[in-house]
């Protein structure tokens, strides 16, 4: 009887149609801002396995947290379509450079000096930023988040759109919206009460208080959580959150919260005179790709597709009322947030005076330039 190899060598065809949808390589539309590596895949047993990969896309924009431009969004969507006719690979990894941010969401300097007061631009933008989101949910290959650090506003939306998610355990989760003037309505609000009860999402969507690794963990955003600070070349727990109990003395959950007080700021400084290492992290996602290696690829993909039904029917539910909402929001409230975040300063604070805008609204003030003007954060 022939073996496998040799059917293969004899059966497999010359040529092979690219379904690509562009043959130029993803890095070169955005000055290497949005990486694409096929990374050797590995069996469970750590060795290579031949013609077979991994695709990682990779946030390249550290000193902003690896937000995403315009042009790192077209990227994206076509890094994650090469992926998903790629017969080479095995499953998308997608992450961000370093250990500081997985992804702070939308851009907010191009959102305020050129989408600010343009509704019918950022429109065109939601356009992209929409088709990133179902480019993710619609990838024919599994795809993990490797949750190298923060994973905020529309990074959390972007990453809650991917199959699994793995996190180091200093990185933060949540949502920035109403408080730099735009909702969370890029897949948060349709994933959130999916993924982690209506109740929990509200408080998630709504008050943009960020929650821990071990939360996310607890509330099921996450599939797992590994520690990346070494505190004496020793793995230790994220200090600043509680690790070491289930309960308060009130029996209240209390686990992932963060530490309060001086337990907090001891935490902090033990961060600091850490080493952050990544290694765990990486353990852990390449042992989740060889897991998926090693199953029949259609009967993963159906599974995938089946199970990515209910954030996909609601995503498609509200996307394009959502991209309208966002696009005309940018006419008052998201001009005003993104301004104030953009041209604010840690000493000026980042955030307008909600309190005074509310004031001013209970009066029918009207939104005028001067009003915004006056909102501004050098403007207290
Ligand atoms: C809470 C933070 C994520 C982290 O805060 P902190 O650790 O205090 O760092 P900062 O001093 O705030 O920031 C350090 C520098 O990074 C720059 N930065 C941070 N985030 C972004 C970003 N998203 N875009 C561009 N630049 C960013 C920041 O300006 C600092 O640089 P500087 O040169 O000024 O020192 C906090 O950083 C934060 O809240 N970031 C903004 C989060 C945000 O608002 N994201 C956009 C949300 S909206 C969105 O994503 C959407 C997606 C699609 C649907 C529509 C939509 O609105």
């Amino acid at each position: 009887m022939a073996t496998t190899d040799a059917i293969i060598a004899s059966t497999a065809p010359g040529n092979l149609i690219d379904h690509n949808l562009i043959d130029r390589e993803v890095e070169g539309l955005c000055d290497g801002m949005v990486r694409y590596e096929k990374r050797p895949a590995r069996r469970r047993d750590g060795s290579v396995v031949e013609g077979l990969y991994n695709a990682w896309i990779i946030f390249n924009n550290p000193t902003q947290y690896n937000s995403y431009t315009t042009d790192m969004v077209k990227a994206t969507i076509l890094a994650f379509r090469r992926a998903s006719v790629d017969r080479e690979v095995n499953a998308v990894v997608f992450t961000g450079v370093g250990d500081k941010a997985f992804c702070t969401g939308g851009n907010t300097k191009e959102y305020a000096e050129y989408y600010a007061g343009n509704p019918q631009e950022y429109r065109q933008y939601m356009r992209l930023f929409n088709d990133m989101v179902s480019a993710i949910l619609g990838c024919d290959r599994p795809v993990i988040c490797r949750v190298n650090g923060m994973r905020i506003g529309g990074g959390q939306e972007i990453g809650m759109a991917c199959d699994f998610s793995i996190a180091q355990d200093l990185a933060n989760f949540g949502q920035a919206g109403p408080k730099h003037g735009s909702a969370a309505i890029g897949g948060a609000t349709d994933f959130l009460p999916l993924m982690i009860g209506c109740e929990q999402a509200m408080v998630s969507g709504t008050l943009c208080e960020p929650f821990s690794a071990h939360k996310a963990a607890r509330l099921g955003i996450i599939a797992d959580v590994v520690p990346a600070l070494k505190a004496g070349g020793k793995f230790v727990a994220n200090p600043t959150v509680v690790t070491d109990r289930m309960l308060d003395e009130y029996g209240r959950v209390v686990h992932g919260e963060f530490k309060s007080g001086a337990a907090f700021k001891e935490g902090q400084a033990q961060i600091k005179e850490g080493e952050i290492d990544l290694t765990l992290l990486d353990l852990k996602v390449e042992e989740l790709c060889a897991k998926l290696l090693d199953t029949f690829p259609e009967c993963m993909t159906k599974s995938l597709e089946e199970l990515r039904k209910p954030k996909l029917q609601a995503w498609n539910l509200n996307k394009e009322n959502s991209r309208a909402w966002l696009a005309l929001n940018m006419m008052n409230e998201a001009r005003t947030g993104f301004r104030a975040f953009n041209e604010g300063t840690r000493e000026t604070g980042r955030e307008i005076d909600f309190v005074k805008l509310r004031q001013g609204l209970a009066k029918g003030t009207p939104w005028t330039e001067e009003l915004i003007e006056s909102l501004m954060p050098a403007a207290k």
